[in-house]
């Protein structure tokens, strides 16, 4: 059997829908559908989850919805009026979106996680009232019903280890199609929590584990990965094969085609992932695979790049001989429930890069202030337009020189690198640079390895 999960950007008209369904009536395998909510119809149009979280906020700051609601459901209608369902089967849509700011929720943030939810649940009804239309064996299923439980944040859910018990129980008629809807499941109390943006791949992969699928195939709207982001490189390469930990590493880094976290699920069940194209199907996309009885054709695999970190750089004679210098300075950054995602270090000097979701103008002064005076620095400075780039591949641990040709080739260009930083599993290597030089050390590096 089959997982076969729909972007948005493939669900987002009534035409891509008819294709969507021709992809999964074309194969009996293709038994269990997630849906995301309807995307993007052009360059300046607004997903459907974008207009919920509008729906949401006009509901929390009291204002009128009416046309946010109107803007919602023209999308289902348009979709439903193109396959020919009567007014009376779209109201059921119609009347949940009216129905939902008069729900209970524990708080706002439960709040917007329903609303937000509902762009997936919607469309996944509206997907089995379509296939039921045109006389197929359907099953619309809900992470309720289906006892998907999450916990964690509201709007930042983790799937809980008993869904998988819970999916193993559920019967699937061998000429059935089950639509389950993606992005979200429901908490030990009931309430309804989403994943992080994106998450619908997270449900296809928990979905693929927990029906012990031979494949997981996530359709999206280009020939599967490539090796760099189109908006930097013009035509990047498409990746024909990678490894679970590659795409991990690339997902993390940048690749948003495939949410990072959706691989976790896929490699516990060891299910393979096929990233294909739903406008062009028979294009074999990428694969994603485990690392055992792998052959990478490539030196690197990707190349990818992101903007959204901040730096603190810390300089301290024989730092090396202090017991307890990174312990200070990260119960300081505890304290103030501030995470950060890496921390290169030198003999004498220690980088610590931070996501700036998570700050803010205060927040960075107060722990600036905090390790000065507790750890007494002799340099301290605070780097606040950094960026990563991450080069990924398997091949880079058997080929000699690699990092050479890298900053060599960033060199010739006058970039030069504030911090590299290579992983143990010697598949990836970071650098940091200064925002605006990122994009540009994508593309020199795309081009030293695939041109
Ligand atoms: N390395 C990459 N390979 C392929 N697509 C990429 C890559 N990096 C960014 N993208 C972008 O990701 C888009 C697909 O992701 P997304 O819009 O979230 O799809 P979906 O709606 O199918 O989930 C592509 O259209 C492409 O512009
Ligand atoms: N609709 C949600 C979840 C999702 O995964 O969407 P998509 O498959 O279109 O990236 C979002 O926009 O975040």
């Amino acid at each position: 059997m089959k997982i076969v999960k729909f972007g948005g950007s493939s669900l987002a008209t009534g035409t891509s829908v008819e294709q969507a369904l021709k992809i999964i009536l074309s194969d009996t395998e293709r038994q269990v559908v997630v849906v995301s909510a309807p995307g993007k119809r052009s360059n300046d149009d607004i997903k459907v989850t974008d207009l919920l979280i509008k729906y949401a906020n006009a509901t929390l700051n009291q204002e009128d919805p009416q046309e946010i609601v109107r803007q919602i459901f023209a999308r289902y209608q348009e979709i439903g009026q193109y396959f020919g369902l009567n007014k009376q089967e779209l109201t059921t849509i119609q009347s949940i979106l009216l129905n939902l700011p008069k729900k209970a929720y524990p708080n706002d943030s439960y709040l917007m996680a329903a609303f937000k939810a509902h762009g997936e649940r919607l469309n996944a009804r509206l997907i089995a009232m379509i296939l039921k239309h045109q006389g197929i064996k359907s099953r619309f299923l809900d992470p309720a019903e289906a006892g998907l439980i999450v916990t964690g944040e509201p709007n930042d859910a983790l799937v809980n280890p008993e869904s998988y018990l819970n999916l193993d129980q559920i019967k699937i008629a061998p000429d059935e199609r089950v639509i389950f809807p993606g992005f979200f499941g429901i908490t030990p109390s009931g309430h309804i929590a989403t994943f992080s943006r994106g998450g619908s791949d997270i449900t296809g992969a928990i979905l693929a584990r927990g029906f012990h699928a031979d494949l997981y195939e996530n359709f999206t709207d280009v020939n599967g990965i490539f090796a760099a982001n189109p908006h930097i490189v013009a035509h990047p390469r498409s990746i024909k094969q990678m490894t679970y930990r590659e795409m991990r590493e690339l997902s993390y880094a940048g690749f948003s085609v495939f949410h990072d976290e959706a691989l976790i699920p896929a490699i516990q069940g060891q299910i393979p992932i096929n990233v294909k194209n739903t406008h062009e199907p028979d294009n074999p996309g990428t694969m994603i695979v485990p690392e055992k009885n792998f052959e990478p054709d490539n030196t690197i695999t990707g190349v990818t790049s992101q903007k959204h970190f901040s730096a603190l750089y810390l300089h301290k004679y024989l730092l090396n001989k202090e017991a307890g210098f990174t312990l200070r300075i990260l119960q300081i950054l505890y304290q103030h429930n501030i995470p950060y995602e890496h921390m290169p270090s030198g003999i004498d000097d220690i980088t610590i890069i931070f996501n700036n979701d998570f700050l803010n103008d205060q927040l960075i002064d107060q722990i600036c202030n905090e390790i000065q005076s507790t750890i007494n620095p002799d340099q301290l400075e605070w780097i606040d337009d950094y960026a990563i780039i991450m080069i990924v591949g398997e091949g880079m641990k058997k080929t000699h020189g690699v990092s050479r040709k890298i900053l060599d080739s960033l060199d010739e260009h006058q970039i030069s690198p504030q911090m590299i930083n290579q992983g143990a599993s010697q598949i990836s290597m970071m650098i940091g640079t200064k925002k605006e030089k990122a994009d540009e050390a994508v593309k020199i590096i795309y081009r030293q390895f695939f041109n």
